[in-house]
């Protein structure tokens, strides 16, 4: 009997297991290779080689290897490193490899069968190479960036990475794959990609592709905890498109945070807030204007801030610690504690509390490495660490964050003993400890005393201006592969004969220091931001290239010239529209009405208006003609403003009274008392885009700017607008100078003033 269903036909002929699919053999060794545990051997000798290359290994270097497999690129580092230390879970494929490095007379190698996920790393390591099994890849990295934020950095790290894996680590913020991941990397190293790897260049053949990407830790680690900073990380990507609001405001995420904030406040000994919890974050939120954002467009800045802002939370909190502290000053009878002592004991524990986050970020640290020094070892060798580190780096004012530092410690811990000692031993002990206490702080003043008096000397003895001293400048060389306009900040990569620091690489600020570069200049630009170029900068998703600020621009024939004039490479601008459409520049759609086309040219301008509104004819003629003299009166007011002050009161009345007139009146104003049509108005106030503001609130004067900049069409730069900012950068790179980006600038420090401060013609010396 025929079967007619499936179903039917399964209970019929009971069905069979599936044989399983026997594993693939390694054909040199025999071995069963796993996918499950990523054994994707790599047998491509070229691809082996070029990454032996990437890693640039020196004798001296101790390298490290996740994952041996059959020890294939183990063999090619064992001559060229002082010694390997490799990784594998395979004990067959550990035991392979330690048997070829033997047969092959190697002693410089050392395997561990286990799971580089809970193996301790070795104690140092100078490189990573690793053709990583990619179900481990992230969490290896994020092993590798801690040891960075633990003080133990290593040089580079080469790794075989999924090509899709790679794509999203290198994504930048706002792009698709932008993830914690991402977020991470670049916050404690530079990344780079290497090169792709075809799937036949491995046994067995994988169904991915696959990238090599390089690593290398930024130099100084930034100075946060990685703990701290990777908890918020995850709080904020856990829904990585939401708002912070939202994110905030999620009940399991308030309660976990709630949580820790109150333990915290139990082991610093200080009262939580009063405020509610859930107002108390939603504060933050809302003081640095972050409600709003969302985790994948936010940059390292961005989270830097807010971070910043929940610790200066924190920091409220300590503040309470520090009344603590004076309060038990106090409790110290007069007997036991003399006067100076009392006094500089309070002034030390005031001075402390300016800087006291740095103060705990650091015991923190301290307190990882040495939980068995005594308090008061502890708070001197890490105050000498400060002080030795901050002197060459910065200069005067790290010896008051020095001297803060080693005071804060110093009075804590002593009072801490001086507490724990009184009831126990009565006057005399505590008064030994006073005394002790009195000759730290003394002996921590005077030191830091001298050490300021010796600094202030230096400082005295330079003559003459000496451009920017205190950085260890060696004009490390962009890196081919890099692009001009995302070069990362780094003190080694700044020229050593400086002559002009622009701060800011919007246009202005990049067009200026071309300016100077033309003049033989050696200027450096610093960006906070991670690309310069401001307006300019561009951003790529879906292999799509945007542009952000510069859609189109006007009269480039005229300003074109102005960019000729300093950028290295030729800019060209092409015409919007075409021939046949007479160059339509701009195209402007209110509702459901007819779309009306901007051409390029004032006479079709207007006539294109007159066809659409013919019983407007004379009003259109009429706000052409004021635009053009609104334009004319402003240029003859800011003519007036290149005379003396005095001058220009004397000539306000001639020069700019027509202006005066016009830029005072709203665009509203003027179309109501030109128009009729509300869709004529709408039509003519469609670029208020380009000025960012309603017609009720904008200036005539603003608009008629506008309009008359694009009268003869738009044009746009050919290759995308950062490219404008490359040819900029390219002449002030071709003068010595360099534009960094990633480099906030928080203080500006002026040593002696020459020139005017109100007229911001001021000489650094
Ligand atoms: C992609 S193979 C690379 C082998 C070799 N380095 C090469 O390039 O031919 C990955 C190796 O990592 C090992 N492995 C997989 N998971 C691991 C883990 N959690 N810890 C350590 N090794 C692991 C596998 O056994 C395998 O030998």
């Amino acid at each position: 009997m025929a079967c007619r269903s499936g179903a039917r036909s399964s209970r019929v002929l009971p069905r069979r297991k599936p044989t399983p699919l026997a594993p693939k053999l390694h054909p040199g060794t025999g071995l069963p290779l796993s996918r499950a545990r990523g054994q994707h051997l790599l047998h491509n000798r070229g691809v082996l080689q070029k990454l032996i290359d990437a890693a640039d290994i020196r004798a001296s270097d101790s390298v490290f290897e996740v994952g041996c497999g059959t020890g294939e690129l183990t063999t090619e580092l064992l001559p060229r490193a002082r010694k390997v230390y490799t990784i594998d879970l395979d004990e067959r494929m550990a035991q392979e490899t330690q048997s070829r490095a033997q047969a092959s007379g190697f002693q410089n190698l050392e395997v561990v069968t286990g799971d580089a996920l809970r193996v301790p790393l070795p104690r140092r390591f100078d490189v990573c190479v690793s053709n990583l099994p990619y179900k481990i890849s992230a969490p290896i990295i994020f092993r590798l960036l801690r040891r960075i934020s633990e003080g133990q950095p290593w040089r580079s790290a080469v790794l075989m990475l999924q090509k899709e894996f790679a794509d999203r680590l290198l994504s930048d913020p706002g792009e698709k794959g932008f993830s914690r991941l991402a977020l991470n990397v670049r916050l404690f190293a530079r990344a780079v990609r290497l090169f792709d790897v075809s799937p036949g260049s491995f046994t067995p053949a994988p169904e991915v592709h696959s990238t090599v990407i390089r690593l290398e830790p930024r130099i100084p680690a930034p100075e946060v905890d990685f703990n701290e900073w990777d908890a918020l990380i995850r709080v904020i990507f856990f829904r990585r498109r939401k708002t912070l609001r939202r994110q905030f405001t999620k009940l399991s995420t308030l309660s976990m945070l709630e949580q820790n904030y109150k333990m915290w406040c139990s082991l610093s000994g200080v009262k939580p807030s009063p405020t509610p919890f859930p107002q108390l974050v939603l504060e933050v939120l809302q003081d640095e204007a972050m409600l709003r954002e969302r985790a994948f467009a936010m940059d390292l800045d961005d989270l830097h801030l807010l971070l910043k802002a929940f610790n200066k939370r924190g920091r409220q909190g300590r503040q309470d610690g520090t009344q603590k502290l004076l309060d038990a000053v106090k409790t110290i009878p007069a007997k036991e504690l003399s006067r100076w002592q009392r006094q500089s004991l309070r002034s030390a524990i005031r001075l402390s509390v300016l800087d006291t986050q740095d103060v705990n970020a650091s015991t923190a640290v301290l307190a990882r490495r040495a939980k068995s020094w005594s308090p008061s070892t502890r708070g001197s060798l890490f105050a000498q660490r400060r002080y030795s580190f901050r002197l060459e780096r910065f200069g005067v004012e790290s010896l008051q964050v020095a001297l803060k530092s080693t005071v804060w410690i110093i009075a804590k811990t002593q009072l801490a003993e001086l507490r724990a000692v009184k009831p126990m031993a009565g006057g005399g002990n505590a008064m030994s400890t006073a005394k002790m206490l009195g000759r730290a702080v003394g002996v921590s003043l005077l030191t830091a005393t001298a050490l300021v008096a010796v600094q202030v000397l230096r400082i005295k003895r330079r003559r003459g201006p000496k451009g920017f001293k205190d950085f260890v400048a060696t004009s490390v060389p962009r890196s081919a592969e890099e692009d001009c306009a995302r070069d990362r900040f780094s003190a080694k990569k700044l020229p050593k004969n400086i002559e002009a620091i622009v701060i800011g690489s919007g246009i202005g600020g990049l067009y200026l220091a071309a300016l100077l570069a033309k003049s033989g200049r050696v200027v450096v630009v610093l960006e906070q931001h991670y690309v310069a170029g401001g307006c300019t900068h561009e951003f790529t998703d879906k292999g799509w290239t945007f542009d952000t600020g510069v859609h189109y621009v006007g009269r480039a024939e005229k300003y074109g010239k102005l960019l000729e004039l300093v950028s290295e490479d030729p800019i060209e601008f092409a015409k919007m529209g075409s021939d046949s459409d007479g160059y339509v520049y701009d195209q402007i759609k209110i509702g459901e009405e007819a779309i009306h086309s901007l051409r390029a040219g004032r006479q079709n301008f207007i006539e294109d208006l007159q066809r659409r509104f013919p019983e407007e004819k004379e009003a259109i003629e009429r706000y052409v003609e004021m635009v053009v003299k609104c334009n004319k009166s402003a240029d003859l007011h800011f003519f007036g403003k290149l005379f003396p002050r005095f001058l220009q009161r004397l000539l306000d009345p001639l020069l700019s009274a027509k202006f005066n007139k016009l830029a005072s009146r709203t665009v509203k104003e003027v179309m109501d008392e030109l128009f009729h049509s509300e869709l004529l108005k709408a039509i003519l106030c469609g670029q208020f885009g380009d000025y960012g503001m309603t017609p009720s609130s904008a200036s005539f004067f603003i608009h008629a700017g506008i309009v008359s900049h694009y009268l003869d069409g738009g044009y746009y730069p050919v290759g995308g607008p950062q490219n404008i900012s490359r040819g900029l950068i390219k002449t002030i790179e071709k003068a010595g100078g360099r534009v960094l980006v990633n480099a906030p600038v928080e203080k500006v420090r002026i040593r002696r003033v020459i020139g005017d401060l109100k007229t911001a013609e001021v000489y650094p010396n």
